[in-house]
């Protein structure tokens, strides 16, 4: 398909078979919200399921929810209040804002405008002679502002207490850790994972679910010992991957680089080996819930794009319609977070490590003579006797002289030396507390759906006449199975036919039961929604030697095969687990001709 056509063709199927459709279009509906109907609701909500069950179950970690509106302290200590901007530039004729950096990038070679200063950007679109994409206005000379994506709001009557909408969900875990920590009885390393909502007032919402205001990520906050935990590799270090470096982005001729995990972390192409382990586990990820392998790669960040605080960051890309967009994100965040919290907050965000063996340590303390220091200086003798403390610490040396000076709220204060009562002791210290690493692995589902639904949709032929089918995994296709009886006007097929489908139901499987028009037009129906398997219950199965047998068809082959009822559960299970395929199905029963 050419350009453009993927992404419209998906937008069509989308609202007419119910995936998604803006929302609230009765009041002529509002840019960047989504409603998901009932298959897109299934959909997402079994990718949602496949990522917990890979990246919450199977590594042991502990999934959280936390609330999605948060008081303005936590983002002034994550440094979203001040720092969470994109660049804005309005047209003056029309007074639609449009994101700068994207109109550089979709109108020049340039692949990260996001790294200019809004002054740069306004230089760039002066050169480049940019206009309006809306109505055509010369854009030189409009001023180009910062504007924070995060949305307000006033918790409580009166607007005493602002807070936010959260931006990622990320910051939820963060807060939480004092509490977190315990439960996982502060052992590192440990993994802290969150489903949810984020909400961010995108300046130029588009694509349909690719860039919303209101969005689903599924986050993992993985907290490591830097000195101590390292990753174990053997599970991945096989995994292929299609990686775009930096220093070949930044080559003239740049290219992707074919290799495994294991190569690329020994050759330092991965710059962290834990997040060589998620880039490894989240390839074999995006592989089993349908992603097109040959439509996907990770991007390291350049540098200009890379927070200050972290070493490295890979982004996943999958490509629609010629362009790649970020599915997810991968980032060595360092003790960042952490220790913002630990400097904001009123608690402890540091965990308690021990020791192989107790360490035999010389340290530095004071024993301030409070009755000197009391009448000497007031109300200030507390922070004299404290900064006398964290001194001692930091600057032993300093107490050879007869007089410190110590810094209390911005003034010089002289204290006699003995006052302090300075000694080095010898201590046994059985382990220290440490503020932990964070590895981030951060999923996008909104865009996860979007490439799936995109890798997925097909275009054929069958029986002359055209189809267009979504060949979905069936381990996360909304509906597992449509049932149709052959006819409604016999009563032993059609009590077959809901017995089937209410087996199916118990055993945990979406079903769609439909008796109306021809067979060929049922399959049509569900082969646009994905349905991998559909059962017709025919007059062969119910007497003689076919009694009790129904026929299965697989959307894609259009291949069916007839076998017993009571097979159908453990069949299905095995085929929607991934365990067994289609081929095996056909090798062990009886082929129908279609
Ligand atoms: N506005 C949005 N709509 C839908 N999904 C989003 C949006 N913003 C971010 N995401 C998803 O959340 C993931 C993690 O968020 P992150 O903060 O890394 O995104 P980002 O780098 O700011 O994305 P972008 O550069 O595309 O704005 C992204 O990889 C993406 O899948």
């Amino acid at each position: 398909m050419s350009e453009g056509d993927e992404s419209a063709a998906l937008t069509e199927l989308a609202k007419r078979r119910g995936f998604f459709f803006g929302s609230s279009e009765a009041y002529g509906g509002v840019g960047g919200f989504y409603t998901y109907g009932p298959q897109g609701a299934a959909l997402k909500s079994n990718v949602e399921e496949a990522w917990r069950e890979r990246f919450a179950v199977q590594e042991g970690n502990l999934e959280i929810e936390a609330p999605t509106i948060m008081p303005e302290p936590v983002f002034e200590a994550s440094g979203h209040l001040d720092g969470f901007d994109d660049m804005l530039v309005e047209c003056a004729e029309c007074g639609e804002s449009h994101r700068a950096d994207h109109l550089i990038e979709d109108n020049s070679e340039l692949e990260d405008a996001e790294t200019l200063s809004p002054e740069e950007a306004a230089e760039k679109i002066a050169d480049l002679g940019l206009v309006c994409p809306t109505c055509g206005a010369d854009l030189a000379g409009q001023s180009v502002e910062d504007f924070n994506l995060m949305f307000e709001t006033n918790i409580g009557p009166g607007s005493s207490t602002p807070g936010y909408l959260r931006p990622e969900t990320a910051q939820g875990i963060f807060v939480e850790f004092p509490r977190i920590k315990e439960y996982a009885r502060n052992s590192l390393p440990f993994g802290v994972t969150q489903v949810g909502r984020a909400y961010r007032n995108e300046i130029s919402p588009r694509k349909s679910i690719v860039r919303t205001r209101e969005f689903t990520q599924a986050e993992l906050e993985h907290f490591i010992d830097p000195e101590r935990d390292e990753a174990d590799l053997s599970a991945v270090e096989d995994v292929e991957v299609l990686l775009y470096p930096a220093t070949e982005q930044e080559a003239d001729d740049g290219d992707y680089v074919e290799t495994t995990i294991g190569e690329a972390v020994e050759d330092g192409v991965i710059g962290n080996a834990w997040l060589g382990y998620f880039l490894g586990i989240a390839q074999e990820w995006y592989e089993t819930v349908g992603v097109d392998m040959d439509r996907f790669r990770f991007r390291q960040h350049l540098a200009g794009e890379r927070a200050h605080y972290s070493s490295d960051c890979w982004d996943a890309e999958s490509e629609v319609d010629g362009d790649w967009i970020e599915i997810a994100g991968f980032s060595y965040r360092s003790d960042y977070d952490l220790s913002k919290h630990g400097e904001y907050g009123d608690d402890d965000f540091t965990v308690f490590q021990q020791y192989d063996e107790p360490k035999t340590v010389e340290r530095a303390v004071v024993d301030p003579d409070m009755a000197t220091l009391g009448p000497e200086f007031g109300a200030q003798a507390a922070d004299v006797a404290e900064a006398l403390e964290t001194l001692a610490e930091r600057d032993p040396d300093a107490f050879d002289a007869d007089e410190v000076t110590l810094d209390i709220d911005g003034e010089d204060i002289t204290v006699d030396t003995d006052v302090a009562n300075f000694s080095v002791e010898t201590q046994t210290e059985a382990g220290e507390h440490i503020t932990p690493h964070v590895v981030e692995p951060s999923f996008g589902i909104d865009r996860t759906v979007y490439t799936l639904l995109a890798h997925a949709y097909e275009t054929d032929e069958v029986d002359g006449e055209a189809r267009s089918y979504l060949s979905l995994s069936p381990s996360v296709a909304p509906t597992n199975v449509g049932v149709f009886p052959l006819v409604s006007n016999v009563d032993e097929l059609v009590d077959l036919a809901d017995d089937v489908a209410a087996e199916l139901r118990a055993a945990g499987f979406a079903v769609v039961y439909d008796d109306s028009g021809s067979i060929g037009r049922r399959y049509r129906r569900q082969d646009e929604v994905g349905t991998p398997f559909c059962i017709t219950i025919d007059r062969d199965g119910l007497e003689g030697d076919g009694a009790n047998t129904v026929t299965i068809r697989e959307r894609d082959s259009g291949k069916q095969v007839r076998l017993p009822v009571d097979d159908l559960v453990g069949t299905l299970v095995g085929l929607r687990a991934g365990t067994a395929s289609f081929d095996d199905v056909l090798d062990e029963n009886e082929v129908v001709e279609a």
